[in-house]
């Protein structure tokens, strides 16, 4: 039996952290096939800028035609866009899967990152194109500052009230939303699901280490489990599990020097 199809939409980050090697990670010893649209490639050395250069139109849509033919997804997930282009790749393509097909789609909206934002340096989405994207999504997976970025609210809001930031974006967005706790501050960390009328928050110790790359891993563990078939609570538990065992075992690998 052919196995199920997970479709990626990501950047490559030089040292390996984060971006496509850090959903390579993720996706590892699950029995799918992983296939990809890279849509930039990057350089974020630490301590100073970054670079990036961006997959043309033609070649994005060269990499999805190519990617389509194992099949049709049971599961895209989308990190690091970077150009209106690979956002308007994306929502040609959800129209084009129709809504008959079940393939959930999970926005990571990258914007800042845990270092310096690789956001940086790439055509940056307005405000409108994220809307329109994440709406798309059957799951959105904001950090606080993100979540604080699309309902351009203060972070200290956010962070004081997930839970409500949470709902707030799923409501608008008519999606699930799993807010993530990683970028705020204490011994526990608490990642908020909303999904539909239930509210959901799982606490987990905080791994103390100054990495990247975690929240593309967490959304790769995710959809793993969504294409083969978990529900999406189980899927969001389980998905933090990995990436709680995986940061204690060193991956993604800590920064060496700087933040
Ligand atoms: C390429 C890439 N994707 C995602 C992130 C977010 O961690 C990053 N820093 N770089």
């Amino acid at each position: 039996m052919l196995r199920p199809h997970v479709l990626l939409f990501a950047g490559t980050e030089s040292q390996g952290r984060a971006g496509l090697h850090s959903d390579l990670r993720a996706l590892h010893g699950f029995p799918l096939q992983v296939s990809s649209v890279v849509t930039c490639i990057t350089a974020q050395p630490i301590g100073s800028l970054p670079s990036a250069l961006l997959a043309s139109t033609a070649l994005l849509e060269q990499q999805l035609d190519a990617a389509l033919q194992l099949g049709p997804p049971a599961a895209i997930k989308v990190g690091l866009l970077g150009s209106e282009a690979a956002a308007q790749a994306l929502i040609a393509l959800r129209q084009h899967l129709g809504p008959a097909l079940h393939c959930p789609m999970i926005i990571d909206p990258v914007m800042h990152s845990s270092a310096a934002s690789p956001a940086s340096g790439l055509s940056s989405l307005s405000r409108a194109v994220w809307w329109q994207l994440l709406s798309l999504a059957d799951l959105v997976t904001p950090n606080l500052q993100e979540a604080a970025w699309l309902l351009q609210v203060d972070l200290a809001q956010v962070v004081q009230r997930p839970a409500l930031a949470a709902r707030a974006l799923a409501e608008r967005l008519q999606t699930h939303v799993l807010l993530k706790g990683g970028h705020g501050a204490g011994q526990l960390l608490t990642d908020t699901l909303i999904e539909g009328a239930d509210q959901l928050s799982f606490s987990r110790p905080r791994v103390q280490v100054a990495t990247r790359g975690t929240g593309c891993y967490l959304a790769s563990a995710i959809a793993a489990r969504l294409a083969l078939g978990k529900t999406l609570r189980q899927a969001c538990v389980d998905a933090g599990d990995q990436l709680h065992a995986a940061l204690r075992q060193g991956q993604p690998p800590a920064c060496l020097t700087g933040g």
